[in-house]
């Protein structure tokens, strides 16, 4: 019987940084396997490669040995099925919410779709992150927050096959965050995209994930865990506080990364 392919494979990945006679070697010896639809968080301390690995992910970064394979094709330059949003938004300061979406829209779709479904699909996705009412506003007239919500719409527009997410709520107040939380929780449940997300809040992971990637400490760093969280879905933030299996999980998270990979200040 032939061997299930998964959908995204990282195999044996390397990344060493040489500038001049010196070399860093950030990652060593990665390998996962992600299957679509999954959402999947990559903790661990500052500077151990997580940023590294979704810019290898996203095709922004060669790996300098091993694989990476999309729907069993090699990842080897950026491309519309790998939508990265960052903690910083990076929206155009001149143009409007809906053009700031539109853009991207345009740019995926313009042979696919006619301009009235460009229209309609650019709605579709403000509405999807309830922007849909500050779509004439620009950039300087929002909120961090709903800032952060026209890139994920941005991103979501281009229907890419994974979503990559860098700490994407790690600029938010707490409150802001949980509300995106939220949302992005609920776009996961509808259009079930497959979601790689950095985080440092062990929270935010527990919460959000199917699985959790724990990394090791750098240099050379590498997958030292990886946590399954059996919590059921829809989740509510409230009811998991007093949840054992919630507990259970925040607490092997915080273990490794306080205990068995104890991030050491470098001298
Ligand atoms: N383009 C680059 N050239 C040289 N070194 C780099 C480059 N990008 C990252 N590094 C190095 O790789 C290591 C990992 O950086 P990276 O940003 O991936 O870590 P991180 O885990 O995302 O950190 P943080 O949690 O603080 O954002 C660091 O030592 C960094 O200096």
């Amino acid at each position: 019987m032939a061997r299930q392919v998964p959908y995204l494979l990282i195999e044996g990945v390397e990344k060493t940084f040489t500038r001049g006679s010196t070399s860093n070697n950030v990652l060593h010896n990665v390998s996962i396997a992600i299957e679509q639809g999954e959402y999947v968080s990559i903790i661990g301390h500052s500077g151990c490669g997580k940023s590294t690995l979704l810019n290898l992910i996203a095709g922004l970064t060669p790996v300098t040995s091993g694989g990476i394979l999309l729907e069993n094709k090699e990842v080897n330059s950026p491309g519309p099925d790998r939508a990265v949003v960052f903690q910083n938004h990076s929206l155009l300061p001149w143009l409007t919410v809906y053009d700031n979406v539109r853009m991207a829209v345009d740019k995926v779709f313009s042979g696919r779709k006619s301009k009235a479904e460009r229209h309609d699909w650019t709605m579709h996705v403000l509405d999807l992150v309830h922007m849909g009412h500050a779509k004439d506003r620009r950039p300087g007239e929002i909120s961090g927050g709903m800032k952060q919500r026209v890139g994920i719409a941005r991103a979501l527009s281009m229907e890419p096959k994974i979503m990559l997410l860098d700490e994407p709520f790690g600029a938010l107040d707490a409150l802001t965050r949980a509300h995106l939380q939220d949302s992005i929780m609920q776009i996961h449940a509808a259009l079930k995209n497959t979601m790689i997300m950095i985080t440092h809040d062990v929270d935010e992971a527990v919460l959000l994930s199917d699985r959790i990637i724990m990394m090791t400490n750098g240099p050379s760093a590498t997958i030292g865990e990886v946590l399954d969280v059996t919590l059921p879905r829809p989740r509510k933030r409230l009811e998991l506080v007093s949840n054992p299996t919630y507990i259970k999980a925040r607490e092997a998270v915080l273990k490794f990364l306080y205990e068995r990979h104890k991030f050491v200040e470098a001298a």
